[in-house]
């Protein structure tokens, strides 16, 4: 059984410096090969441009290798040109005790497909430089510690990745984690909930880069009826102790979910379970990404 998210997540012992956007002036996009000079830039600065337009960022996440990795390097296309303006990249891992039962089957499938971190890598570095926005890997914190954080860390930059999301990580012990992230440019987003103690959501948002994470309930990952008011005003104590920007995530699966907590004043609204579960459980890759599309739409209009 998944174990429920709790407060005693994500502590920094010190905050850290801002990292510098890795600028790529020149790039094509697909499928027509149109030159652009928008350089993808990192989290931070991605979402001070969208506040300079009065926009809220649309962050989907999908689980990398479901159905497969192919169409994992599709999905990452179609979310990007249908407005994302940051995508979560979930490595499937075997035990994922904050993810409720969609994205655990998801992680399931991919694993059992054999998709693993090096076969990720590889498509991200294909796909990474046709993309307008940046990519924030989440991964859980064992596999990480397998390869290596240092290991790890360069892995990410040379594959262009911009941000990292490790859940499972207590604050306290982050230290290296931090060190290595800020040594190669990768912005390393801190969680805070509703049951984390106001001294504690603190130290999270000063430690956190890129964005602070809040999730919008306790329990596991997964689509909801609607979204707890409460957020409301977890988005009030944080906004008092920080200017970094807040995105909200954990349950948001509807337009009027996204436009309802943009109302809130969120910087960002992440929608996870209910991407995965349209590229899941469709018929085909190819109707998966359809849907994917038209799903992507909708939560982008309902955010202008
Ligand atoms: O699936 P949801 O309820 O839309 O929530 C976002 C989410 O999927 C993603 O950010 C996420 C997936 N697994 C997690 C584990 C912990 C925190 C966050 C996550």
């Amino acid at each position: 059984m998944a174990a429920t998210l709790k407060t005693t997540f994500f502590l920094q012992s010190k905050p850290g410096g801002h990292s510098l956007p890795r600028l790529k002036p020149f790039r094509f996009k697909t499928p027509m090969a149109t030159l652009t000079t928008v350089p993808t830039v990192g989290l931070s600065e991605t979402f001070s441009r969208l506040k300079q337009q009065g926009k809220v960022a649309l962050i989907p996440y999908i689980t990398a290798g479901d159905p497969d990795l192919s169409t994992t390097a599709q999905a990452l296309k179609v979310l990007d040109s249908c407005g994302s303006d940051i995508i979560e990249l979930g490595v499937p891992y075997s035990d994922p005790l904050a993810d409720g039962p969609v994205i655990q089957a998801a992680a399931t499938r991919s694993l059992a497909r054999g998709t693993n971190f090096d076969k990720i890598i590889a498509m991200l570095k294909d796909v990474v430089p046709q993309l307008s926005c940046p990519i924030a890997l989440f991964s859980y914190y064992n596999p990480i510690l397998k390869r290596g954080v240092k290991k790890f860390m360069t892995t990410l930059k040379d594959a262009g990745i911009h941000g990292l999301v490790v859940p499972d990580v207590p604050l306290e012990e982050t230290e290296i984690l931090r060190k290595e992230a800020v040594n190669n440019n990768v912005e390393l987003v801190l969680l805070t909930t509703p049951t984390t103690p106001i001294p504690r959501m603190k130290a999270i948002v000063e430690a956190s880069e890129g964005f602070v994470y809040l999730v919008s309930s306790v329990g596991v990952t997964g689509a909801r009826a609607s979204v707890s008011d409460k957020v409301q005003s977890l988005l009030y104590e944080i906004k008092e102790a920080t200017s970094k920007p807040v995105a909200v995530g954990f349950g948001i699966s509807k337009p009027e979910h996204v436009k309802q907590v943009a109302g809130w004043g969120a910087d960002g609204v992440i929608v996870g379970s209910a991407m995965v579960k349209l590229l899941g459980e469709a018929k085909s890759p190819e109707e998966g990404l359809k849907e994917l599309e038209n799903f992507t739409k909708s939560l982008k209009t309902a955010l202008l």
